[in-house]
């Protein structure tokens, strides 16, 4: 594989290590920190360089990734957790979840957003979403409105969001779902001979990020892989569980010592972009003439002020992403038109373009006749795809002219993509070491959680 070399947002005293490498654009560059890197002729063992002239040696963060710009910041934060963690041990108890060596014991965390249970965790949940300075991000002087604002906002979007879960069945899949995923993870990574507990950390709803790692402390864990459940990096979502991760670990002097690697993000991985070119050349074959179906990609958006102003890689990442599920469908001579567009705003500030509804209504327009919409961003089903997607842009899309309408499934359990991860967690392994996290500034704080019912 040919050299890389890249720039990249950097952790105060941070140590990353990229792994296998699937292409070699050029990773983007961002505005804040940065360091230099060049990968190994052999595409493994991807070392960045500490570009921090006061800590060079500290490693805060391990991460193993594949390529491609990710944003690197300060993550620090609070939060408040209870019950319900969901460990996946196997038939034993978790401590006969041992690694090769007598007394290592690898446990992995998914991190995900999670979502309300019924219809009364709805506005607790979205509180808690809107009180995440990872998610409305109030310049310093305003963070002391952080809580009155998720208040009001969560109150008042209660309603709408509401009737949105309620015509789902009444609450999130989103729990059941990864826990599923968490079960058959340690299934693939059992079947590989790297027997591990996988834990799950909500960043919103049950089980919380704290839950989870007080099971990982009953257990005493020795290494930690973090793998955040979403493809591509962004401050609104990896960023944000991390932060609330690193907080939790810099107050316990177990956690602060744990070896933990994170992968930050795996869009690029040949698994997962191969699941995902199955999904749709699978899907295209629902249609009387597949080779004129337009493929519609649909990923959540963020506001452009994240990407443009913080640095996000988020809108690199899924370009970069689409591009190579793309070349996947071409080189099984599948060469559709697509599109990428962005959904599920929310509030009044300039969000990532085009709109996914905008874009429908003008491939109506066009004369596009039929469409498969392809959920990117996340590998669930959830509310955006199963009210969003399947009955609101479906409907939109039937009123502008489209006539066949189809929707790629979200991944959920699909093998391919489950052993992909797996192989992410064991590439992952080697590079774990301590989060040695960075003393916080009181005023980034995180507000604290509503607590919860
Ligand atoms: C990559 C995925 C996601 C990004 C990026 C993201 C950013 C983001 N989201 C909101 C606001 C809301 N998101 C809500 C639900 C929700 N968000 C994601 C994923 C991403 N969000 C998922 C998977 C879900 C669904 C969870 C479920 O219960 O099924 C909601 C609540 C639902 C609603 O009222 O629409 C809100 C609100 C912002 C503001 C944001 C970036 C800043
Ligand atoms: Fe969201």
């Amino acid at each position: 594989m040919e050299a890389i070399s890249c720039s990249r947002v950097n952790l105060p005293g941070s140590t990353l290590r990229n792994t296998n490498h699937r292409s070699s654009l050029p990773c983007h560059q961002t505005r804040i920190s940065m360091s230099t890197c060049s990968n190994s002729s052999d595409g493994q063992a991807y070392t960045v360089s500490c570009s921090n002239p006061t800590d060079k040696q500290s490693g805060i963060v391990s991460g193993s990734y594949l390529r491609g710009p990710l944003q690197k910041r300060d993550l620090s934060g609070k939060t408040f957790c209870s019950l319900g963690v969901c460990t996946y041990t196997g038939t034993g108890s978790s401590s006969e979840s041992h690694s090769h060596a007598a007394e290592e014991r690898v446990g992995v965390l998914l991190l995900n957003l999670g979502g309300p249970e019924t219809l009364h965790d709805v506005q607790p949940f979205l509180f808690n979403l809107f009180a995440d300075p990872d998610i409305i991000r109030l310049p310093r002087p305003f963070k002391f409105l952080q809580r009155p604002l998720a208040q009001l906002i969560s109150v008042l979007r209660a309603p709408k969001s509401k009737e949105g879960y309620a015509s789902i069945g009444g609450g999130s899949p989103l729990r059941k779902i990864t826990d599923d995923q968490a079960f058959s993870l340690k299934k693939a990574l059992d079947a590989k001979e790297m027997p591990v507990n996988v834990y799950v950390a909500m960043r919103y709803w049950h089980p919380f990020t704290e839950e989870a790692v007080q099971q990982i402390k009953r257990d005493r864990i020795t290494k930690l892989v973090v793998l955040p459940l979403y493809p591509q990096f962004s401050i609104s979502t990896t960023g944000s569980s991390i932060r609330v991760l690193q907080n939790i670990c810099r107050e316990d002097a177990y956690l602060s010592r744990l070896p933990i690697s994170i992968i930050q993000s795996w869009y690029q991985r040949e698994g997962y972009i191969r699941s995902m070119a199955d999904l749709i050349e699978k899907e295209l074959q629902s249609f009387s003439r597949p080779e004129e179906v337009m493929v519609f990609f649909s990923a959540h958006g963020v506001p452009v002020s994240y990407v443009e102003n913080a640095g996000d890689p988020y809108r690199d990442q899924m370009e970069d992403c689409i591009h190579l599920i793309m070349q996947e469908l071409k080189s099984r001579r599948i060469c559709n038109d697509h599109t990428l567009a962005y959904q599920s705003r929310v509030g009044p500030v300039q969000w990532l373009k085009p709109y996914t509804d905008e874009v429908l209504v003008e491939l109506g327009q066009k004369g596009v006749k039929s469409l498969l919409a392809v959920p990117v961003s996340f590998v669930s089903e959830h509310i955006e795809t199963l009210d969003e997607i399947d009955r609101e842009y479906k409907e939109l899309a039937l009123e502008s002219g489209i006539e066949n309408w189809g929707r790629v499934p979200a991944l959920g359990c699909n093998p391919t993509f489950i052993t992909d991860l797996a192989d992410a967690v064991i590439e992952a392994l080697p590079s774990a070491t301590a989060m040695k996290t960075p003393s916080m500034d009181s005023e980034e704080e995180d507000p604290y959680l509503q607590p919860q019912p």
